[in-house]
């Protein structure tokens, strides 16, 4: 049984340490000495957690909880224990500080199996039991380790990767050679649970990937659409007989049906079905088949009479956002109707469709489902003509919707998970009329306002991704576009990812150092009109290069949808800048 120590002193380590290669290779080494039950267990522990993203893992523990934990464990008043942690900002240093412990004799089984204990608790009185479980393994840890299980606790394990370490990790624990990594991340699009991953390659090597395949109650990652510059760019990109379907703008959706369970989950696979008891109602009354998954787009909308005539209104995305929450749902599911619009089926009955071609999959999407209230598929137009498409495309934006989506009907064009497929591209209003181009950037940083922002942040400082590092570089500083209300919203998101220094994965310069420092966590959508060089940003620097910077940007929204890892990449703000 390994220890609890070595994995504590392991992420000690790995806060330290910046090389992809060495934080790699260290967790690699970690797991080849694992067996079991450890193997998923610690997986889940690496990614701060104790299951898949996709099931409900907070522990049900806050702040104050924990204050109150830390001082039974430790035998002082909270009032001291708060004293602590207004000092070090972290309750994990403060536990670390007031720990005596010297014997080392928990294991890693121990403190999973008591973090699930401490979720399980509810109902009436559960409060205290949690405290209790929590203060009753704080004793038992050492310093070191009592650091990282309040940490783990509460949710605040911040180890400055994300999944793509651990996949290469794998590959070499688990297969012995590094190349894999590619062949392991594409299985991770389609089984997203880590720790069930973790577990097949520990057992069976590169054998596993062949045995992974989508599974009712797990959900897929989306399959998204490339960009293109101009009309003409669709048809030489998308050759004979092509689809194009309207683009709804609201939010992502993949349904998962298994007898009588309904599961809806979201583009970052959280499981977002209370927030959608309309939906999951027609879904149960418009899909029959026993076993099924769909993809689709929920959207704000409502069909009204106007002269006689019934017509469809489909209302902003914003709308769509007063559904994203926890209590008075069901007076917000009459305030914001909504409806759903499949375009696409991954498994049926026992059978994962994801290898089927587009013409295949609409057919079989057509079959099982039926048409009535709030489910719609979407609207669509085979053809080879791209004036048809043009028309079809002027009457979707008369409607009210974003745009098209235009899809391959080839043989090979497959369900790609996770991937910016080359099967689909995204051909948006905003493009035709020659406007600017969205970016979806990461806040890293944020700036004291002044004047009439006093109290709230004056900019943002934003940054993309470096696929290859994983690594968050910054790309511009975002202060204007924000409503109250918006900036309200943003500093309510980011209290909760403040952070005493810079973050290990994300870069910035001197000169353009923030007030606050914000861990990689929040999206946002901003519109900008020129990328230039420049030597005050990180993004895209090298031996050679300058920085990218991204000037006059402007913040449209909030990408809710999106993880830091969804957003815009290096690569993608650099072909921009080229034009390619
Ligand atoms: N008919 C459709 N087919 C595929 N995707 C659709 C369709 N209608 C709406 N969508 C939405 O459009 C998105 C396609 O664009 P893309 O894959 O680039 O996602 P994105 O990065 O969120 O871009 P955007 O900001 O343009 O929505 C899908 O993720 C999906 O949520």
């Amino acid at each position: 049984m390994a220890r609890f120590i070595e994995l504590a002193e392991l992420f000690g380590e790995l806060e330290k340490i910046t090389s992809h290669k060495e934080i790699v290779r260290m967790i690699s080494e970690f797991f080849r000495g694992l067996k079991g039950d450890e193997v998923k267990d610690s997986a889940y522990l690496f990614l701060g957690s104790i299951g898949p993203a996709f099931e409900n893992t907070t522990l049900g523990i806050k702040d104050r909880l924990a204050v109150r934990a830390i001082a039974e464990a430790y035998g002082v008043s909270e009032g001291e224990v708060k004293k602590r942690y207004a000092r070090t900002g972290d309750l994990g240093d403060v536990a670390f500080e007031l720990s005596k412990k010297m014997e080392i004799s928990l294991t890693i089984e121990d403190v999973f199996q008591r973090l699930v204990q401490i979720k399980k608790v509810s109902g009436k009185g559960s409060q205290e039991e949690k405290t209790g479980l929590f203060s009753d393994i704080l004793q038992k840890a050492t310093p070191e380790e009592a650091k990282y299980i309040v940490r783990l606790v509460l949710g605040r394990l911040r180890l400055g990767f994300g999944d793509q370490f651990l996949l290469e990790a794998f590959s070499i624990a688990f297969t012995g050679d590094k190349k894999n990594a590619v062949k392991i991340k594409e299985s991770y699009s389609v089984c997203t649970d880590m720790g069930e991953l973790a577990k097949a390659l520990s057992e069976q090597g590169t054998g596993a990937l062949n045995f992974i395949s989508i599974k009712p109650g797990r959900p897929v990652k989306s399959m998204l659409s490339q960009r293109v510059e101009s009309f003409e760019e669709l048809e030489k990109r998308v050759q004979g007989k092509k689809a194009a379907e309207e683009k709804y703008d609201g939010e992502r959706i993949q349904v998962h049906k298994t007898g009588e369970e309904i599961k809806a989950f979201s583009r970052r696979l959280e499981d977002i079905t209370s927030q959608y008891p309309d939906i999951i109602e027609a879904v149960r009354e418009s899909v029959l088949a026993k076993e099924i998954v769909l993809d689709g787009e929920i959207v704000a909308y409502a069909e009204v009479e106007k002269d006689g005539t019934r017509i469809e209104e489909f209302y902003p995305f914003q709308n769509l956002m007063q559904r994203r929450r926890k209590y008075e749902i069901e007076k917000y599911r009459e305030k914001c109707p909504v409806a759903v619009f499949f375009f696409d089926i991954l498994y049926l009955n026992g059978e994962s469709i994801l290898k089927k071609s587009y013409l295949e999959r609409r057919a079989l999407l057509e079959m099982n489902v039926v048409e009535k209230g709030i489910i719609h598929l979407a609207n669509r137009i085979v053809t080879e003509s791209i004036e048809e498409i043009e028309d079809f495309f002027n009457e979707t934006v008369i409607k009210g919707l974003e745009g098209i989506v235009v899809k391959s009907t080839s043989s090979n064009s497959v369900y790609e998970a996770g991937k910016r497929s080359w099967f689909w591209f995204k051909w948006k209003q905003e493009y035709s009329e020659g406007m600017r181009e969205t970016f979806d950037l990461v806040i890293v940083g944020s700036y004291y306002g002044k004047g009439r922002r006093k109290g709230s942040f004056g900019a943002l400082l934003c940054a993309v991704l470096n696929e290859e590092e994983q690594r968050f570089e910054t790309l511009t500083k975002v202060g204007t576009g924000f409503t109250d209300a918006d900036a309200e919203e943003i500093n309510r998101l980011i209290s909760a990812h403040i952070v005493n220094e810079i973050p290990k994965n994300v870069s910035i310069r001197k000169g353009m150092l923030p007030d606050i420092f914000i861990e990689p966590a929040i999206v946002i959508e901003v519109l900008g009109s020129e990328i230039t060089n420049s030597p005050g940003h990180t993004a895209g620097e090298g031996k050679e290069e300058t920085g990218l910077a991204l000037r006059f940007p402007r913040f449209l929204r909030i990408r809710y949808d999106k993880t830091p890892y969804d957003a815009m990449t290096v690569k993608e703000v650099r072909d921009l800048k080229n034009g390619a």
